[in-house]
């Protein structure tokens, strides 16, 4: 894997639907787990059966990576999984800095996940005096207060949230001052940034009301059921 902190932006990826965007890291864990087990080929039919997907869904989704099936042959699974990690970014090393090393802050930096899509989070920040100058899952804690010029000298262009909705602004304000070009944000709070900088807010709230209302319905669907049936 090559170390550079700053992804190239590919001139493919303008465009590209969201929700095929989340689909494709669907499709990569697949693809290994067949790989695991031996697989060398596979189909849209197929993946989209795994996974619940329409296969016509799938091939248009791979179409975005650049990668063309072979008519009644599929795809080889290396290929594609090369494929796909090159289209998100992932073939390279993106080195982050995080602002929070609370409860999900050392999670985060302790989940060896990321290391398969290319995110390295080298160092963390604190504002607690408790916090700062210790070492987490191998990475320093420094006081919040070094964050920008640090993040300038090395260069890192990469951003994570995890702190207080209530400080969210301030954490984002010095990543800004930093030269930051893209937020993950966990804090529940919505933060402003210049227009050049991405931010994905990671919200458990909205997958939770998803699943609520889905099993809302559910439990309605089988109760009026219940009603019919008696
Ligand atoms: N814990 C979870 O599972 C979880 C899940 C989803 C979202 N979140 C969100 O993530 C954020 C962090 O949650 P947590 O449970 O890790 O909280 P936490 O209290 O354990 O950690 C927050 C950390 O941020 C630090 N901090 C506070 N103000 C700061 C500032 N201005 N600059 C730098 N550091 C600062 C605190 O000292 C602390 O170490 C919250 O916004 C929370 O809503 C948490």
């Amino acid at each position: 894997m090559e170390n550079k902190t700053v992804r190239p932006i590919r001139k493919s990826e303008k465009g590209v639907p969201e929700p095929t965007l989340r689909r494709l890291p669907l499709y990569y864990r697949l693809l290994k787990q067949l790989r695991e087990v031996g697989r060398s080929g596979v189909s849209c039919t197929m993946i989209g059966t795994e996974l619940k997907l329409d296969a016509t869904q799938v091939r248009k989704d791979i179409e975005m990576t650049g990668t063309v099936g072979r008519p009644k042959v599929g795809y080889d699974v290396n290929e594609l999984i090369c494929a796909i990690e090159k289209f998100l970014g992932w073939d390279i090393s993106t080195e982050a800095f995080l602002v929070g090393a609370g409860s999900l802050g050392e999670a985060l930096m302790g989940y060896p996940g990321f290391a398969e899509c290319g995110l390295d989070i080298v160092a963390a920040f604190d504002v607690d005096p408790n916090k700062c100058h210790r070492v987490i899952h191998g990475k320093h804690v420094r006081h919040i207060s070094k964050l920008p010029g640090l993040m300038r000298r090395m260069r890192v262009r990469f951003g994570i949230i995890t702190v207080p909705a209530s400080e969210a602004q301030q954490a984002a304000d010095l990543l800004v001052e930093g030269g930051v070009l893209a937020i993950w944000n966990f804090a529940p709070a919505k933060i402003h940034v210049p227009d050049r900088v991405i931010v994905t807010n990671e919200d458990l709230y909205c997958s939770l009301a998803v699943l609520s209302q889905k099993m809302t319905r559910k439990l309605a669907e089988s109760r009026s059921k219940g009603v019919s049936k008696s």
